[in-house]
């Protein structure tokens, strides 16, 4: 059977993943590669419709990590899994691990309850490579202040984001195999240079 590559960009708000994704989908373009970029929470009718909510109302931190997963559970089922039974690669800003990064380390949700999430909606699926985009919080709150209006998450405390920071970092040297970790502090092309390094080995 087909299957293609699956690469997740995460990085707390504002470290630039985002800017990121359609260099690296370039990248493989000129490899003559199908790839499909895609978002999380959201990248479905549905599942934008979540994200709405996620991004905007308040709610039970249990309730914020069940739609998490709710909504991953539907981008799996319409996007991700076809896409790579087909042969093609999917990129997605965001996956699990910010559920981990964000509801656990953020919000303290335990890990134990993530983990069974995790299980139910994708036993047997990790992305091949995670790109962890990390800056301090001041570089990234100073590029989210000039770029736009914030959601419910960009509006948290230093605290917070140390922590949800601390989580990819340890959840980086967890799964060393799949993580890569980019200095964001480092200007767009440079970044672009590392990438180029990172996706011609894979
Ligand atoms: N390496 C960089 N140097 C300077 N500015 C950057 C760099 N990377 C991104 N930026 C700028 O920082 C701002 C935020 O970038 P971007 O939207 O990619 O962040 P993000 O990590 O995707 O944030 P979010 O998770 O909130 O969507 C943008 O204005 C972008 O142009
Ligand atoms: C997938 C996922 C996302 N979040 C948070 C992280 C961000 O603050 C927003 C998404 O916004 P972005 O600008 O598109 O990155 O949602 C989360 O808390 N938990 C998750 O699982």
């Amino acid at each position: 059977m087909a299957s293609g590559k699956f690469i997740t960009f995460e990085g707390i708000d504002g470290a630039g993943k985002s800017t990121h994704i359609a260099y690296v989908a370039s990248l493989l373009h000129d490899r003559n590669i199908t790839v499909i970029t895609t978002r999380e929470p959201g990248g479905t009718t549905l599942g934008e419709k979540l994200r709405e909510l996620l991004l905007h109302e308040k709610m039970h931190l249990e309730t914020e990590a069940m739609l998490m997963f709710a909504a991953r559970r539907e981008h799996l089922a319409q996007v991700i899994d076809p896409a790579l039974q087909r042969g093609d690669w999917v990129i997605s800003d965001r996956f699990s691990d910010a559920s981990f990064a964000y509801q656990g380390g953020g919000r303290q949700l335990e890990r134990r309850k993530l983990e069974e999430l995790e299980k139910w909606v994708h036993p047997h699926l990790q992305p091949d490579l995670t790109l962890l985009f990390d800056v301090p919080l001041e570089v990234a709150r100073a590029r989210l202040d000039a770029s736009r209006e914030l959601d419910k998450f960009e509006q948290e405390k230093a605290d917070f984001f140390s922590a949800v920071r601390q989580e990819y970092l340890r959840r980086a040297a967890e799964f060393p195999n799949r993580f890569r970790v980019i200095d964001s502090t480092k200007s767009i092309a440079e970044v672009h240079k590392e990438l180029e390094g990172i996706i011609s080995s894979i």
